[in-house]
């Protein structure tokens, strides 16, 4: 995720992602004083633009209601419209304040700037910042040892959500497998969650707006999916807790899927707007029937792993305390087999249906590309990143 650039109150235009990550009420406001000048106002303002670092989404966006409520008055201006993502939650803001007089307003102004000592900004932005940097870089770990190359989703702070970034990694990733020296390829997640899906705030913080985030989003989903399709060596999934939304529709394509007894699969697209992707509209029917795959991806039934089990899901559970232990010993096993005849096994199994996939991928791309733009889509992302609904 890009990070956000520092501006001053006036002009800053945050990404929907941080703000909406800290609810306006739980700003801090600092402790009251005396009735602020019009002069103090002023200082305020200019001491907001020579704060040296991003004291956050959430203050900012209180900051810029209180300028609006203490210059303007009350928020008498429409609504921006469901698409306009970034001013309708600068207007929620501002709105927020009602009826609240100009001079409190000037007054909580000042007293919140007051409070962004260099010492409360550091401690408010050291965790986030050092959240960004992680991000940047080791949000998909690639190791290679055994004979196993490991692919791992590592972010465990947002239960391993995947950025367009991480798409990006995973497919680089991929690439590399499939002509390294390891006989197979693994996934796993770091922390509780094997990986929550796609990061809901992909497309809110689109900076072309969302017709263009939804147009590469499609081609990178395509791609990403493609580079599953094709990969050549034995991919095996080791679900090491819950997994949601296309960590879950991408396990049709993987060879062996090994879960923990605490992993749970889940894939609320119909809750969320959208529609199946990698392949499951054809891959899901296939492996459990259309009835039982119908109430996995249209009504989002989330299956333990017993249950993903036997519908053939998933290859095999085992108990959470013996589920690393158990599953890398046999991997590693595995692992010594003869690789070509493992890479012809599954070349075998995939080739007649590759053009399928391939096609399958396609249509569904073109059908969440659309998905991404409707209301309800839009709908159900804006009230996760505002917490209101949590699957
Ligand atoms: C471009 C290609 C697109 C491909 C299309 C793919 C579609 C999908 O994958 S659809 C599925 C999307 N995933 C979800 O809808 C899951 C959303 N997450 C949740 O419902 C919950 O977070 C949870 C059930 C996964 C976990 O709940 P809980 O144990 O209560 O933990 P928190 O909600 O507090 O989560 C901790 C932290 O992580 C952030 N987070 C979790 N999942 C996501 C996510 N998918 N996207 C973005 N952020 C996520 C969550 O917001 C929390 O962050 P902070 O509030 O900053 O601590």
């Amino acid at each position: 995720m890009t990070a956000l650039t520092w501006r001053p109150a006036r002009c800053w235009c945050p990404s929907l992602l941080q703000i909406f990550r800290f609810p306006v009420a739980q700003v801090h406001v600092g402790r009251p004083t005396m009735r602020a000048s019009q002069q103090d106002f002023e200082n305020a303002m200019n001491q907001v633009k020579l704060l040296k670092e991003d004291p956050g989404n959430q203050v900012k966006l209180k900051l810029y209601a209180l300028y609006k409520q203490a210059t303007d008055g009350p928020c008498n201006v429409p609504k921006p419209g469901v698409f306009d993502l970034v001013n309708k939650a600068k207007w929620e803001a501002w709105n927020a304040l009602g009826s609240l007089p100009k001079e409190t307003a000037r007054q909580n102004y000042v007293d919140l700037v007051s409070s962004l000592s260099p010492s409360s900004q550091a401690s408010s932005q050291g965790k986030h910042g050092a959240d960004e940097k992680t991000q940047e870089s080791k949000n998909i770990v690639v190791t290679s040892e055994d004979g196993i190359t490991k692919i791992v989703f590592n972010r465990p702070a947002k239960k391993n959500a995947i950025t367009f970034q991480m798409y990006q990694d995973i497919i680089l990733a991929l690439k590399s497998a499939s002509t390294d020296n390891s006989a197979i390829t693994v996934f796993t997640g770091t922390g509780d969650y094997y990986c929550s899906g796609n990061d809901l705030t992909n497309f809110t913080s689109a900076p072309n707006g969302m017709e263009e985030a939804a147009r590469k989003g499609a081609v990178l989903l395509r791609e990403f999916v493609n580079s599953f399709i094709d990969f050549p060596k034995p991919l095996v999934a080791v679900v090491n807790g819950p997994a949601v939304g296309i960590s879950v529709t991408l396990l049709g394509l993987f060879d062996a899927v090994y879960a923990s007894d605490t992993a749970t699969f889940h894939t609320p697209f119909s809750q969320l707007g959208q529609t199946s992707e990698a392949c499951s509209s054809y891959t899901f029917p296939k492996i459990m029937g259309p009835a039982k795959a119908t109430e996995m991806l249209l009504f989002g039934k989330k299956l333990t792993a017993r249950e993903a089990w036997a519908q053939g899901l998933v290859s095999e559970v085992f108990p959470e305390s013996t589920f690393e232990k158990e599953v890398w010993t046999r991997l590693k096993a595995y692992a010594k087999l003869p690789p070509n005849s493992m890479r012809i096994s599954k070349e075998l199994i995939r080739k007649n249906e590759k053009e399928k996939l391939y096609a399958v991928n396609a249509e569904e791309c073109t059908i969440l590309q659309a998905k991404w733009l409707s209301e309800e889509c839009v709908n159900a992302i804006m009230n996760f990143v505002s917490r209101k609904s949590k699957l």
